[in-house]
């Protein structure tokens, strides 16, 4: 689906590469994390992820085709973007008029606009505000207009810039419920996040950059525990993985998980 073939990458008037040798392949429906600390170039490489920078060198590929030879509709049908500033995606005076925008382009029936539209103000909490401005509602509801226009649009692969910022925890649950729909129907997506508490509950895959570097590819319970496998980073684990590790008990992603084992250690103890 997505792939980055020994990508290297400088910003003009820099003398040294933000990317180095990247080569990473994302398969259809792969749900993955990018994480590393400030600077490690996790955004340059979204960026270049929706072909909005080209590589020095190397190539990157969306469904075998080179991501700058896309036109603008192409990307803009199949490549979901959200961006850390939501404020800098919403341009119209309501909610409703937003997530129609994006469908313009896709040259589909009004009926089926309407019908797109209902569902991702439905699955998006946003029913209620439909009609009014998204630039009025809280911080959570304007993210999840962002969402929402991604949501209709229903692109192959998303790319989502520390998506989880600005959500309460109703509306990050919320958020999180409408991530797992967007795996069920086999979206991709490439996520980047300093929340590695976020990350453990709902990516099955980390990339960890540190340096414009890739040092780690794997599963949260890989990349986010072991300090060997992360030499250059101070990632602290996630709070239930620390947990695990303190008490000595077998990891879980979910607290509900993580609670039936805690509790099979405390029965065992008192036995
Ligand atoms: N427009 C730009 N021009 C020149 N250098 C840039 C530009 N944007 C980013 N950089 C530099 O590229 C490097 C990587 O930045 P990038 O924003 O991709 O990192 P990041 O991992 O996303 O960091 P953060 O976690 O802070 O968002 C940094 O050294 C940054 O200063």
């Amino acid at each position: 689906m997505l792939r980055f073939e020994n990508l290297y990458f400088r910003w003009p008037n820099t003398i040294q590469d933000t990317l180095t040798q990247l080569s990473i392949k994302i398969t259809a429906g792969e749900q993955v994390a990018l994480v590393g600390d400030n600077g490690a170039g996790k955004s340059t490489l979204l960026r270049l992820a929706a072909g909005l920078l080209q590589p020095r060198q190397g190539q990157v590929q969306l469904n075998g085709d080179l991501i700058s030879k896309l036109s603008a509709t192409q990307r803009a049908t199949q490549i979901g973007i959200l961006f850390q500033e939501v404020e800098k995606q919403v341009f119209h005076s309501s909610v409703k008029q937003e997530i129609a925008f994006g469908l313009k382009r896709l040259k589909i029936s009004k009926q089926e606009m309407n019908q797109r539209i209902a569902d991702a103000l439905e699955i998006c909490h946003l029913e209620d505000v439909a009609d009014h401005h998204p630039l009025d509602l809280n911080a959570g509801q304007k993210r999840m207009v962002a969402v929402a226009c991604l949501s209709a649009v229903r692109p192959k692969i998303l790319l989502l810039d520390e998506p989880s910022r600005d959500f309460d925890t109703l509306w990050l649950t919320r958020f999180e419920n409408w991530l797992a729909v967007q795996k069920d129907i086999g979206c991709a997506v490439l996520a980047i996040s300093h929340d590695l508490d976020f990350v453990a509950r709902n990516f099955q895959r980390v990339l960890h950059l540190s340096a414009g570097k890739l040092i780690a590819d794997g599963s949260p319970e890989k990349i986010l525990c072991h300090a060997d496998l992360q030499p250059d980073s101070l990632l602290p684990a996630p709070t239930l993985y620390s947990l695990s590790h303190a008490l000595n008990i077998q990891l879980e992603n979910t607290p509900e998980h993580w609670a039936n084992n805690f509790a099979r250690l405390n029965q065992r103890d008192q036995r």
